[in-house]
């Protein structure tokens, strides 16, 4: 498939102004981006994401390394690079805050040059992609924080490139638009065909827009994976241990102690374990475990395994990842 975006050894120090200190916020990270593909940036707080987009779409400068976009360097074809991009960052919503919402869209759409007929026909099918139909004549000011982000994609859609960026598209939005927006996106990137990059805690948006997932880790990519060779990989490794009675606490400590990253379900008289392991040997540790205090095991399934639990394994556990 045809690179779209390569980023190549980029880096990102900040001077703390406080205290001097230098802050590695990326170090060295490549990738790259397929056209058409929708990649999911992930990581924990503070692991360089932001940093990354940032420069990406041209309003950082890289210390070190380089980005091509459509095969243009951003740093010496910055502008002709960057029309291959619309972003949506984080906290910025480029809005007209007291316009509608049908006129942000005509404004926008009209920007670009469109017919008069071509501008009506492209707002009414985002109002209408975008379930912003009734809200169309309300001013952005007054719109939920859910609706104002609908609104913002759907510009971003507008300015018609290639490449997308979408920071922390749901974050802070209630479970019901967090959702109806996945839904959104989903078709979208499925009918438009479009690249893009979306960077998110909300792991279900990952699990079910995303292709590839590239996580950073303390400024550095620890992964770089389709998402389902992901899932199917930590699924193979996750058991799910109904126990006929419940553990001791000193069995629970074992187990956090020797599995970290398994968890305990405590039931009125029988508890289940659900765990991971590295390797099929491991087992042995584990029933070890259950044997020393006579819990007798009930049942041992493979167990069906989302994406944040995957996520989470890979930033907790990271060298056992490396391993695999
Ligand atoms: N302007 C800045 N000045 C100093 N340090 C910064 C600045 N911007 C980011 N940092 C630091 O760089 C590191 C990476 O930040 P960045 O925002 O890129 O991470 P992130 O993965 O997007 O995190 P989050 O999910 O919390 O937004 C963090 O330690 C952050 O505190």
């Amino acid at each position: 498939m045809e690179k779209i975006i390569e980023v190549k050894e980029i880096s990102k120090n900040y001077l703390k102004r406080k205290t001097k200190e230098m802050i590695t916020a990326v170090n060295d990270v490549s990738f790259d981006v397929h056209r058409g593909e929708v990649l999911g940036l992930l990581g924990p707080n503070g692991a360089g994401k932001t940093s990354t987009i940032k420069m990406i779409c041209g309003l950082l400068q890289p210390d070190a390394g380089s980005i091509q976009i459509n095969g243009l360097d951003i740093q010496k074809k910055r502008l002709k690079a960057l029309k291959h991009i619309s972003a949506v960052l984080e906290g910025n919503r480029n809005l007209y805050w007291r316009l509608t919402v049908r006129e942000n869209l005509e404004y926008f759409a009209g920007n670009r040059g469109r017919s008069r007929k071509e501008v009506k026909f492209e707002v009414e099918k985002l109002l209408e992609q975008f379930r912003l139909k009734e809200k169309e004549h309300e001013l952005v000011n007054g719109l939920s924080r859910g609706m104002q982000q609908k609104l913002a994609i759907a510009v971003a859609l507008l300015a018609n490139t290639e490449v997308i960026l979408l920071d922390e598209p749901t974050l802070g939005l209630d479970v019901e638009i967090s959702y109806e927006l996945r839904e959104i996106l989903k078709m979208i990137v499925k009918e438009e065909q479009r690249t893009v990059i979306i960077s998110s805690h909300d792991m279900p948006v990952v699990q079910d827009l995303c292709d590839r997932t590239v996580i950073i880790n303390k400024g550095t990519v620890v992964v770089d994976e389709k998402v389902e060779n992901l899932l199917k990989l930590f699924e193979t490794k996750a058991y799910s241990v109904k126990l006929g009675s419940l553990l001791s606490s000193d069995q629970e400590l074992q187990l956090m102690t020797k599995f970290p990253l398994s968890s305990y379900n405590r039931g009125v008289h029988q508890g289940t374990v659900t765990v991971n392991l590295e390797k099929s040997e491991d087992i042995y540790d584990l029933f070890d475990i259950f044997k020393k205090e006579g819990t007798l095991v009930e049942s041992i399934d493979r167990t069906a395994i989302d994406f944040e639990q995957v996520f989470m394994q890979i930033v907790k556990g990271e060298k056992q990842y490396a391993m695999v």
